[in-house]
């Protein structure tokens, strides 16, 4: 795909090439015992290690697994009988020359054949990310790639791993050499007419062709970048907030999505204060679920009002409320206003008893005018198991164009639903993975596309002056994008942002 040369600075470069003259080695499956343990070799000694190890006369045919004895190369005594495997380069993950060896997974077998390797001359143990590291210094693997593979290794429910997945096989890499491809063109025309303009003619309408590529290409980024951050929620979970008076059953959903009793549960109003947090998975989508102190406004007691303005912090930067209300509540008011429906129900009762500052969409720009809400909301009436609704409410509340669902924490009747609201919440939340429409998902992606969109605008603004656009000016702006695409697929990059990346790997990946 790319090679390091070039796109280092001196000092990296020689920093790059010291680093990987040496041949490193570690256990690349998980600590303690197990029942096979894969240790890893990558580096130029990777060969030589086999043949110390394993008394082959030379090399075996690659990829081929052949049970040998596991030697200690100093002592000649044998640690173990296991696989081994062989991986010239460039044909290994890392690019270079490797072999495994998979072992019994016992805690003095692994050190043994460690041990045995460490004793190897220029051959060290791997620092954590290391393999990765190497992959991508010899072009294996880009920047997107690498970050795809340490998603993958954290994932944790199936639509995780889908995007990590496709992101670590290049959904988005693909994606973004696209891109790179059609500026690195424009900018080669452009150039080629600022080069040539005075003496040569060039094909007619070039400008014009250059610009109109340059116009699809900022509207797909457009595009790109308005994705409501789904990737960014599939990759760190949705943050759902449960809200609502004391003493509604807040800590009892709660308990019951987590399937444990981690929040105190108790029949005083104000029992929960601390800000409690869980993550689930929900139907394969990852949900940061909190728990909260219930809101009142009457509250004198220091640590309750604490409580709430954590609650009330907190509901600011969550994707998704749960706001939980005693169906109690919602009757007595029905008895008093039977023709009021459930949207004015909620405004009515958010305003004078919950006061949620900013819950209510004002805005002239709402997506959908059933969309009064500034965040998605699921609204759950709990307690059904002591009042019941009759016919008559409950089409009040069918008509609803809101997520109402009906519960009983204790007699967990109602849960399906609720179950089947959230999987559907989540769903329009975060997405599907595709790998046509792969989503970005960290802040470093969405800050260099943001870069590489500002000089493009700048560009489409310079070339929207017509034969008064200064061609200078239009390369310069194309080629800050081409920079923007280049850090962002880590063509160009620097050792402090490879830090960030390779410190979320352990040590043998
Ligand atoms: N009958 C009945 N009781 C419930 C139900 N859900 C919760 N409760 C009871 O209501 C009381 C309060 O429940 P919690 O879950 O602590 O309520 P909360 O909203 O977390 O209360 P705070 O933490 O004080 O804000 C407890 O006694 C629960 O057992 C339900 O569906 N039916
Ligand atoms: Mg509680």
């Amino acid at each position: 795909m790319f090679g390091f040369h070039g796109l280092f600075g001196y000092s990296q470069l020689t920093i790059i090439r010291r680093t990987l003259s040496s041949t490193i080695f570690a256990l690349s499956s998980g600590q303690g015992k197990c029942g096979v343990a894969v240790v890893r070799v990558s580096g130029p000694r990777a060969g030589n290690a086999l043949i110390c190890m394993t008394g082959f006369k030379k090399l075996p045919t690659p990829r081929l697994a052949l049970l040998r004895s596991i030697r200690n190369p100093i002592t000649k005594d044998v640690i173990d009988k296991g696989l081994v495997l062989w991986f010239p380069g460039p044909n290994s993950f890392t690019g270079e020359d490797s072999c495994e060896f998979h072992i019994h997974g016992g805690i003095a077998v692994v050190t043994g054949v460690l041990e045995a390797l460490s004793n190897l001359p220029q051959t060290t143990l791997a620092e954590p990310g290391e393999f990765t590291k190497r992959a991508f210094i010899n072009g294996k693997l880009d920047l997107t790639e690498v970050e795809g593979l340490a998603d993958l290794l954290q994932a944790e429910t199936e639509l995780q791993r889908k995007q990590a997945f496709l992101q670590t096989n290049g959904s988005l890499s693909k994606l973004y050499q696209k891109w790179k491809h059609t500026l690195l063109q424009s900018v080669a025309h452009i150039e080629a007419h600022i080069d040539f303009e005075e003496t040569e003619t060039l094909e007619y309408g070039l400008i014009e062709s250059v610009t109109k590529d340059i116009s699809c290409l900022y509207n797909e980024l457009k595009t790109h970048l308005q994705d409501g951050r789904k990737g960014e929620m599939l990759r760190n979970g949705v943050k759902t907030i449960i809200l609502g008076e004391p003493n509604v059953g807040k800590s009892s959903l709660f308990n019951f999505l987590c399937q444990r009793p981690v929040s105190i549960v108790t029949p005083i109003s104000g029992t929960t204060r601390d800000v409690i947090e869980v993550t689930l998975n929900i139907n394969g989508y990852p949900l940061v679920l909190l728990d909260t102190a219930g809101l009142r406004n009457s509250s004198t007691d220091v640590i309750e009002i604490e409580g709430i303005q954590r609650a009330l912090e907190m509901y600011k930067n969550a994707d998704l409320i749960i706001l939980v209300i005693d169906i109690a509540t919602y009757l007595s008011n029905y008895e008093k206003n039977n023709s009021q429906t459930f949207e004015e129900f909620v405004r009515e009762y958010v305003n004078s008893f919950l006061k949620i500052p900013d819950f209510f969409d004002n805005s002239d720009e709402k997506v959908s005018p059933h969309n009064i809400f500034k965040k998605n909301c699921v609204f759950v009436l709990n307690k059904t198991d002591i009042n019941s609704i009759d016919f008559d409410k409950q089409n009040i509340l069918g008509a609803s164009q809101l997520n109402v669902v009906k519960i009983s924490c204790k007699t967990e009747t109602g849960m399906e639903d609720l179950i089947n609201v959230l999987s559907k919440e989540l769903k329009t939340l975060c997405g599907e993975p595709s790998q046509e429409h792969p989503s970005m998902n960290q802040m470093r992606h969405r800050e260099q596309l943001r870069k590489c969109l500002f000089n493009i605008e700048n560009f489409l603004k310079e070339s929207g002056k017509g034969s008064a656009g200064d061609l200078v000016i239009m390369a310069e702006y194309l080629r800050k994008s081409l920079r923007n695409l280049g850090k962002l697929l880590g063509t160009i990059t620097t050792e402090d942002i490879l830090d960030v990346i390779f410190k979320d790997f352990c040590i043998g990946k």
